[in-house]
C-alpha cells in the first residue's frame, strides 16, 4: 500500500539474467512490468555481456547473492508475484527454490530459459534436472517455447498432440498451468497453448515476419508476472501478456546490427487515444 495515496500498489519480481543490450532478462522484464504500471523489482543471477549480435559472455553470480537478493526483498517489501529467467545453474535453482518456499510466493511464473536464440548456453545441461525437481512443483505457470519444452520432457514436438503431451509431462512435475509457447511454429499464426491440468485453451495471433525478436519469451512471462500481481488470473493475465507481446513485436526497434529487440512502448502506445500518441 503507497501510504500517501492509499492505493495498493502491485509488486513483481524478477528473478533472472541481466542482459546489457536491454532486450532480453532483467532488463526486458522491468520494462515490461513498468509498461503495466507494476513496482519491478530485481535479483540478478548472471551477468551477460550481450548485445544484438549474441551473448559473448557470462559472468554467474554464487548462489548466496541471489538468495540474499531474494530474501532482502522478501523481508521488506513483499511481492505479489514472482518470475525467474535465466538461473544458469543447479546451484542457482536450489537456492531460488529454497527461498521462494521459505517466504510462501506462490504467484511464481518459470520462463526455463535456456539458449539464447544465438546459441549460446543460458542454462547448464546438469540443471535441468533441478529445475523439473525443485522448481517446478512450486510453479503456478511455466512457460516454455518448444525446444525448452523438449528438453525438459524429453520428446519431440512435431504437432498438437505432441504438444498436449509434452504440456501433461510439464504438468506432471508439479506446475499448476503450463503455456507451451508457439514463436518457434511454423505457420501463419504464433499460437500459444495453455493447460490448467485438466483442459486446453488455445491462443493464437497474427505470426509477424521479422527478425527482431531478441526478448520475446523473458517479455510475455513477464506481462504474465504483471497481471498476476495485479490480480488477474491466468487467463486474462496470459491474453494481456499476448497482447503485450504482439504490439512489442509488431512495433520492433530496429537498433544494432543483429536481431533487434522488442518494443516494450509499444502496447501502452496503443492503448492511448490517437491525439495522444
Ligand atoms: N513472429 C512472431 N509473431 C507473433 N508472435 C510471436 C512471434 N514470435 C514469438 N511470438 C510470441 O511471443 C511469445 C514468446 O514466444 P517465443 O518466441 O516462442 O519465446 P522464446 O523467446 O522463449 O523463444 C509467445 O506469445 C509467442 O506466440
Ligand atoms: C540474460 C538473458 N536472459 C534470457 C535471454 C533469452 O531471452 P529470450 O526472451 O528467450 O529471447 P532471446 O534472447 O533468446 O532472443 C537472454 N538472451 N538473455
Amino acid at each position: 500500500m503507497d501510504k500517501e495515496s492509499g492505493r495498493k500498489v502491485a509488486r513483481a519480481l524478477t528473478i533472472a539474467g541481466s542482459d546489457s543490450g536491454g532486450g532480453a532478462g532483467i532488463q526486458a522484464d522491468l520494462k515490461t512490468f513498468q509498461e503495466l504500471g507494476v513496482y519491478g523489482m530485481s535479483a540478478i543471477t548472471a551477468v551477460t555481456a550481450q548485445n544484438t549480435l549474441g551473448v559473448q559472455a557470462v559472468y554467474p553470480l554464487s548462489s548466496e547473492a541471489v538468495a540474499q537478493q531474494i530474501r532482502a526483498i522478501g523481508s521488506d517489501i513483499g511481492a505479489d508475484a514472482v518470475k525467474t529467467g535465466m538461473l544458469f545453474s543447479s546451484e542457482i535453482i536450489l537456492a531460488v527454490a529454497g527461498v521462494i518456499q521459505e517466504l510462501g510466493w506462490t504467484k511464481v511464473v518459470v520462463d526455463p530459459v535456456m539458449i539464447a536464440k544465438g546459441g549460446s548456453v543460458l542454462l547448464q545441461e546438469e540443471a535441468i534436472r533441478a529445475l523439473t525437481g525443485t522448481l517446478l512443483p512450486l510453479t503456478a505457470v511455466v512457460t516454455p517455447n518448444i525446444p525448452e519444452a523438449e528438453k525438459l520432457t524429453g520428446m519431440d514436438i512435431l504437432g498438437r498432440t505432441d504438444k498436449e503431451e509434452a504440456a501433461r509431462r510439464l504438468a506432471g512435475f508439479g506446475a499448476q498451468h503450463v503455456i507451451i509457447k508457439g514463436g518457434h511454429d511454423s505457420g501463419t499464426e504464433a499460437v500459444d497453448l495453455l493447460f490448467d491440468g485438466r483442459y486446453f485453451t488455445e491462443l493464437a495471433s497474427k505470426r509477424i515476419a521479422t527478425g527482431h525478436t531478441h526478448g520475446t519469451g523473458c517479455t510475455f512471462s513477464a506481462a504474465l508476472a504483471a497481471g498476476l500481481a495485479q490480480g488477474l488470473d491466468i487467463e486474462s493475465s496470459m491474453q494481456q501478456a499476448k497482447a503485450f507481446i504482439q504490439a512489442a513485436i509488431e512495433d520492433g526497434i530496429h537498433i544494432g546490427g543483429g536481431r533487434g529487440p522488442t518494443n516494450h512502448w509499444a502496447y501502452r502506445r496503443s492503448r492511448l487515444p490517437l491525439s495522444n500518441t
